[in-house]
């Protein structure tokens, strides 16, 4: 058998008012034998709530945890709770979704994703990021089933993960190109389709950036549909790469400098702007574009030191050495990072 598939959701909501009815959705794909909803402190109240009344309208038996980190302790604490006749729903960010997806891929059961705010693609894609102390990159994990994503939520969420979630899909312009790049110059293999939708995904933002504005429900689908066309150009692909390329890199190697990082998106925000400089491409367009829907462009916006940039610029290209990108083989030296920040004025 062929271990190069493409997974996809097979139903997927984008709707206000749709946490309403999870239970008959749920009962709709006969997944309502037992359902484990793992959600976090804070998104308790705005998603897992809800779905609890939706179940208990719909007599459908459930458990609930909450988790707060994206650990592998958490992912042993659900799988505790899964048995072979659980559905996992994943009610939270990106830490809570990745928990949900990777036990339940763990344990071989069913898992719906339910995000409470629209920060970055991994809501709809199947890969999962866990931390360890070595890398935050993500792992294959598996599609969801569903999507439901109740727009109205997400539009309540903090503008700042929706503008972390703009960033996260205009990361694509650097990812795309460093993908083209490693194609051409090591032979990687390229899917035409997976790029293509990427990129669409991407002018889905900076497209339609007058009409993303805080507490907006359409600007919070508009986010969200971007994320899901942006997951599929992931499962496409079978991997990140048409999403994460150096920006990416620079990133994670935040992740690893920093105790307390900025949010993903808006990390890799920082690193499209400096990545684009270096493929020599509209470097101020990615600027704007982040400047108009209100996601930081600058190292002190975020509250991160200028010799952090620099360390993180400096170590990117270690992050992940089989995936190529405009960083090289071999990175960039001091100088050269410091004159790349400073110049894109992200220090
Ligand atoms: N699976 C994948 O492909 C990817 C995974 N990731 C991972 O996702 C995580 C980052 O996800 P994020 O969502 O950026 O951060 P997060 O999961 O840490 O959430 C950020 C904060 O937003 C809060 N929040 C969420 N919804 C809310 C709402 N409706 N109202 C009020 N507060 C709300 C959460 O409680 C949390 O405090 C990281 O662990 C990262 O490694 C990042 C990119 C891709
Ligand atoms: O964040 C991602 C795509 O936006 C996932 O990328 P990584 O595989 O680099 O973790
Ligand atoms: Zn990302």
């Amino acid at each position: 058998m062929s271990n190069r598939k493409i997974q996809m959701p097979r139903e997927v909501y984008i709707d206000p008012g749709i946490i309403k009815d999870t239970g008959e959705i749920c009962k709709s794909l006969h997944l309502d034998k037992k359902i484990l909803i793992v959600t976090g402190q804070h998104t308790y109240d705005v998603g897992a709530k809800p779905v609890i009344e939706s179940l208990e309208k719909d007599n459908i038996e459930y458990d609930v945890i909450k988790v707060s980190n994206a650990s592998a302790e958490s992912i042993s604490e659900v799988e505790e709770l899964i048995t072979p006749d659980t559905t996992v729903i994943g009610v939270g960010g990106g830490r809570v979704i990745d928990v949900a997806k990777l036990s339940s891929f763990n344990r071989g059961v069913y898992f719906v994703s339910m995000p409470t705010t629209a920060s970055h693609d991994g809501i709809v894609s199947p890969m999962a990021s866990i931390k360890n102390p070595n890398t935050s990159i993500s792992v294959t994990a598996h599609s969801p089933i569903a999507v439901i994503a109740d727009s109205e939520v997400l539009a309540q969420s903090p503008f700042r993960l929706l503008a972390a979630g703009c960033a996260d899909l205009i990361a694509n312009f650097t990812a795309i190109k460093d993908w083209e790049l490693a194609h051409r110059l090591k032979n990687e293999s390229f899917s035409e389709s997976a790029a293509a939708l990427s990129i669409m995904s991407a002018h889905l933002i900076t497209d339609n950036i007058a009409n993303i504005k805080p507490n907006l429900e359409p600007s919070a689908r508009i986010v969200m549909k971007s994320l899901f066309s942006g997951g599929m150009a992931i499962s496409i692909a079978g991997s990140s790469r048409p999403a994460s390329g150096s920006e990416h890199l620079f990133s994670h190697a935040l992740d690893k400098i920093l105790d307390k990082p900025a949010l993903h998106g808006e990390q890799c925000g920082l690193g499209t702007i400096m990545m684009m400089y270096l493929h020599g491409g509209d470097w101020k367009a990615i600027r704007d574009a982040l400047k108009a829907v209100q996601a930081p462009t600058t190292a002190k916006e975020i509250g991160i030191a200028d010799e952090d940039i620099i360390e993180a610029l400096m170590m990117a290209h270690e992050i992940r050495p089989e995936r190529y990108t405009i960083l090289g083989d071999n990175g960039i030296s001091k100088e050269a990072a410091y004159e790349l920040a400073y110049k894109t004025e992200v220090i």
